[in-house]
């Protein structure tokens, strides 16, 4: 484990009851007559460990039941980093697949975005989990899908916009990679902790129509796209780090090398704030987003596909296609931007020109064979 990870174990420990003089030392598990070995930062009961993985593991598979997120049969891709989250949530679903007999078919799906030191290393462990899981691994590349690699994004548009490009490019490049495989789901290891912090941010945004779907564990894009599941959304990132940590899995621990969306920053501070002077705010947050019900005459985007890669999209063109063609035409910033709604849609109409152009002239259905990134041509390649 690298050392800030450490560092959350020991303050987790130093919070258990053995450490803790002020509190009444608990003798037994709450749930068994063994010693207490931590106390869990959900629920605040002091357990041994075999009940923490039994409470964990069960607490999944509650989740994963009463939302209905599987079906007997189904091919479920697990969209995994090699980070603690989604290695968590490979094994749980191993686990709990086999001891519940669901039926499922579990692949390993991994995005690598380009970024070196980071990424290359945390597929070093993914690669090791594809062992020890006895589950295939299948990796696609940022510079495959897209022709540019997180590093060259970074070096051509600044740090200052980079997880909008690596965020936009990785959920297609996860929907691709999931229709690749020929899944039915895309399993992600999204936790309590990141579930809130989006609760709040769509809140701050005054986003209703993320807000809307953002707390639900299984979205439909349409679109023939794979339904995303999140079956730890009501597990404490805090659980997950204590889980891997007794279980002994193998994991990447280190923050991603370009600093995380600064307005997200903000949304995880608050919410890490508020689960410091009360643990259940996370789970309190999640389930107030579950319940909002919006008017019915609310106008939410109408989804449809991208006319350039035929992706789910509620605009004529895509925010992956207008980002690539921020950088293919050398003006980044521009893509990222707020542009007026005019334009905006001009810039998408030239788009478009220019697709027809190109691909009367270069591409047609044959274009993705002879090798073409254009991102119309690449999703023809897919289809
Ligand atoms: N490069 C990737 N390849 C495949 N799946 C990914 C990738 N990055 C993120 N995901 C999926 O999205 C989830 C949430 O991603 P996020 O960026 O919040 O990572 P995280 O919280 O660090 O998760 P992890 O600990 O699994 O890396 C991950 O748990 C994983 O399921």
């Amino acid at each position: 484990h690298q050392p800030h990870q450490c560092h959350l174990i020991l303050e987790l420990q130093a919070a258990s009851p053995q450490a803790e003089p002020q509190r009444q030392p608990q003798r037994r598990c709450r749930f068994c007559e063994k010693k207490p070995q931590l106390r869990r930062p959900k629920t605040g009961h002091a357990v041994c460990r075999d009940c923490f993985f039994w409470a964990f593991e069960a607490e999944t598979h509650d989740t994963i039941v009463s939302s209905r997120m599987f079906s007997p049969g189904e091919r479920v891709a697990i969209g995994a980093s090699g980070g603690k989250d989604s290695t968590v949530l490979a094994y749980l679903l191993k686990t709990l697949n086999e001891r519940h007999n669901y039926g499922l078919d579990l692949r390993l799906l991994a995005i690598d975005e380009g970024i070196a030191g980071y990424r290359d290393d945390s597929l070093d462990a993914l690669r090791r989990t594809e062992v020890s899981l006895g589950l295939p691994l299948t990796i696609f590349t940022y510079r495959d899908l897209y022709g540019w690699t997180m590093d060259e994004v970074v070096r051509a548009a600044g740090r200052r916009s980079n997880c909008t490009f690596c965020g936009v490019f990785r959920r297609q490049a996860l929907d691709r990679g999931a229709g690749h495989l020929k899944a039915d789901k895309l399993a992600t290891g999204h936790n309590a902790d990141d579930v809130a912090e989006t609760v709040v941010m769509n809140l701050l945004r005054g986003d209703a129509a993320r807000l809307s779907r953002c707390a639900d564990g299984v979205t439909h894009t349409g679109g023939g796209l794979p339904a995303r599941c999140k079956p730890l959304k009501y597990a404490y990132e805090k659980e997950i780090v204590l889980y891997a940590y007794f279980k002994r899995l193998d994991y990447f621990a280190t923050e991603c090398l370009y600093a995380p969306a600064a307005y997200r920053g903000h949304a995880r501070a608050l919410v890490k704030d508020l689960e410091r002077a009360r643990p259940a705010a996370l789970l309190h947050i999640i389930q107030a987003a579950e319940q909002i019900r919006f008017r019915t005459d609310a106008r939410m985007p109408e989804l449809d596909t991208c006319r350039l890669c035929g992706y789910v999209s509620s605009q004529p063109v895509c925010k992956a296609c207008v980002l690539l063609d921020g950088l293919n035409s050398g003006n980044p910033r521009l893509a990222v931007g707020k542009s007026s709604a005019c334009s905006a849609k001009q810039q998408q109409q030239r788009m478009l020109t220019d697709a027809g152009r190109n691909r009367a002239q270069c591409c047609g259905s044959a274009g993705a064979r002879r090798g073409c990134s254009g991102s119309a041509c690449a999703a023809a390649a897919d289809s």
